[in-house]
């Protein structure tokens, strides 16, 4: 039975859900790096939320890891490099809490335009100071919005309500999609300089972090109000509490930091710096979203290999699941058997998809070729990481699909190219879905791949055959299954021979004096 760890807090309908899956679960949160270091070792599955951190030092310990569920969107937390390399899949729950953190940042778009927390502060104080707080509308306002995703376009169809003008710098939204939402796509220069309001809603990365920089919060409008229900990060904290204190900035209200938990900040006690303790996805809705998400994703994963919302493994459906799980068997032999064969550099490995097999999913079949080429260089490749590092590589990955059926119902076939040319081998599935080699550079052979095996290539001559039974034979070596195929009579002739025991450089070296030998190889699968 596998078994979970939710390591952060999450509503209760997470850990129902694994039960009700059949997987175990422990709830226990609120642990240090070391003491989740020392348990870790124990679970299958991880659900978190933003507390744990999944460090390389926490994967190295997860001994049994398969998958890490973030119970929300951002994965900062986790350390996605570090778990490819070992096989464990990240997942997160994308759309579980977008409009909540929406809501969040139109709240305190509304708690800055009205001053409103200092108002209750003051108001409660006793004060009644009716003349101290002057708002602004947003009615007609324009709102700049930096990243126009999920969460963005929520934001965006809120302050259209609102009559609201929307701008927005994404990079990666296209002119269609502006119009769609109902927004004007602008550069981030235009954006700083029109807008009345900015609110971020990007991942914190190398080309977002200081977005808001000191040099571009100087290029904003005198008195803008900014939003942060993203990331701690995306803005200079320090140069965003000097645009306050000048009276440049307006009011800036965040819910996240660079350093979280923010115990303390120069911003706080700051006049119109508002804060919340990264609340941007906290509402029951939200939470029991999210909750009931990543343990139905995990358990999928867990029970029936069913992917998805991976960040770093194709998706693939819990129905799904079982019908590639064969073909995944057959990509990774074929893989294998061509990264054992293939001679020099490989820069391209091409995986054609022919009949039934087209109209699968193609990504975890080519993580599963990848899988098994690699395999022959690394120890290191899993599912997981196989494609990263066939690009770390140089090798060009090419999916092609034919609906049409050849000679066979359903056919995979790997090609790899050399500075030799292009070789293949193809392999389908029989009646009781057993992977089957049918075809190895160009020559029709059918092959179990399994075990050890002997490879052979010579001149297809009468006697040798009972030649090189004998020489196994007084090796001392028993032969499982055998398999023929050649070009032509008396051309070039392929054997494949599974054996009982692993071919030795010395069998090789007996098997290559026989006369007529071209190539001896021992495999293994
Ligand atoms: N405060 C909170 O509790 C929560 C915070 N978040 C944060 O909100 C962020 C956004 O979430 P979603 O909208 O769901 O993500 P998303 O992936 O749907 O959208 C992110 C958008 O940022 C854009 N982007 C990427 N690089 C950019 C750049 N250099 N400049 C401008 N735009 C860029 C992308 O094109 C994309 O449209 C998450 O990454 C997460 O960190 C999410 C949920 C809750
Ligand atoms: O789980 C949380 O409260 C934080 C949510 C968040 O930041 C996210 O989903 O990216």
């Amino acid at each position: 039975m596998a078994k979970v760890l939710i390591s952060d807090k999450m509503d209760p309908k997470a850990a129902q859900i694994f039960r009700e899956r059949g997987v175990e679960v422990d709830e226990i949160t609120g642990k240090t790096p070391d003491e989740l270091k020392a348990i870790i070792g124990q679970y299958d599955g991880l659900a978190i939320r933003s507390s744990t951190k999944v460090t390389k030092e926490i994967l190295e310990a997860a001994t049994n890891l398969k998958v890490v569920g973030r119970a929300g969107i951002g994965v900062d937390n986790v350390d996605i490099p570090a778990a490819s390399a070992k096989g464990v899949v990240v997942m997160n729950t994308p759309f579980g809490n977008s409009i909540t953190t929406a809501e969040h940042a139109i709240a305190l778009m509304f708690a800055l335009a009205r001053d409103l927390p200092e108002a209750d502060r003051s108001t409660q104080a006793g004060k009644w100071e009716k003349n101290r707080f002057m708002g602004v509308e947003v009615t007609g306002k324009t709102l700049g919005l930096i990243g126009a995703g999920n969460i963005g376009s929520i934001v965006a169809d809120r302050a259209l309500g609102l009559k609201m003008k929307v701008v927005a710098y994404d990079p990666f939204l296209t002119e269609e999609r502006a119009l769609e939402l109902g927004v004007q796509k602008v550069t981030l220069d235009e954006l700083l300089a029109r807008a009345d309001f900015i609110t971020l809603h990007t991942p914190l990365t190398d080309q977002t972090r200081n977005i808001l920089s000191a040099e571009n919060l100087a290029k904003t409008k005198k008195g803008v109000r900014i939003v942060n229900c993203a990331r701690g990060g995306l803005i200079d904290e320090a140069a965003l509490k000097e645009g306050l204190d000048s009276g440049h900035i307006g009011g800036a209200a965040l819910d996240v930091f660079v350093t979280e938990p923010a115990k303390e900040s120069p911003l706080f006690g700051t006049p119109n710096f508002i804060s919340t303790p990264h609340l941007g996805a906290s509402t029951t809705e939200a939470q029991v979203n999210v909750a009931i998400q990543v343990a139905e994703q995990m358990a999928d994963y867990l029970v029936s290999g069913g992917v998805t919302n991976a960040l770093n493994m194709p998706s693939l459906t819990a129905e799904e699941a079982p019908k590639l799980k064969p073909y995944m068997g057959l990509a990774e032999k074929l893989g294998s058997l061509v990264g054992q064969l293939a001679h020099g550099a490989i820069d391209r490995v091409s995986i054609h998809m022919e009949g039934a097999a087209a109209e699968l999913n193609p990504k975890p079949l080519t993580s599963a070729v990848l899988k098994g080429f690699l395999g022959t260089q690394t120890d290191t490749v899993n599912m997981v990481n196989a494609p990263v590092l066939a690009r770390e590589r140089g090798t060009e990955v090419r999916e092609i699909r034919t609906e049409r059926e050849g000679d066979y119902q359903t056919l995979l076939r790997v090609s790899v190219r050399t500075a030799d040319g292009e070789r293949s081998v193809s392999g389908t599935l029989f009646g009781d879905q057993a992977p089957r080699l049918v075809e190895l550079f160009g020559i029709k052979v059918e092959a179990d791949l399994t075990g050890s095996m002997l490879y052979v290539v010579n001149e297809d001559a009468p006697g040798f055959i009972g030649r090189l039974g004998t020489t196994l034979g007084e090796a001392g070596v028993n032969i499982g299954t055998f398999h023929l195929g050649r070009r032509q009579a008396g051309g070039e002739a392929v054997l494949l021979l599974s054996v009982d025991e692993p071919v030795t450089a010395d069998l090789l070296a007996k098997v290559k004096t026989l006369p007529g030998v071209k190539t001896a190889m021992g495999l293994r699968f």
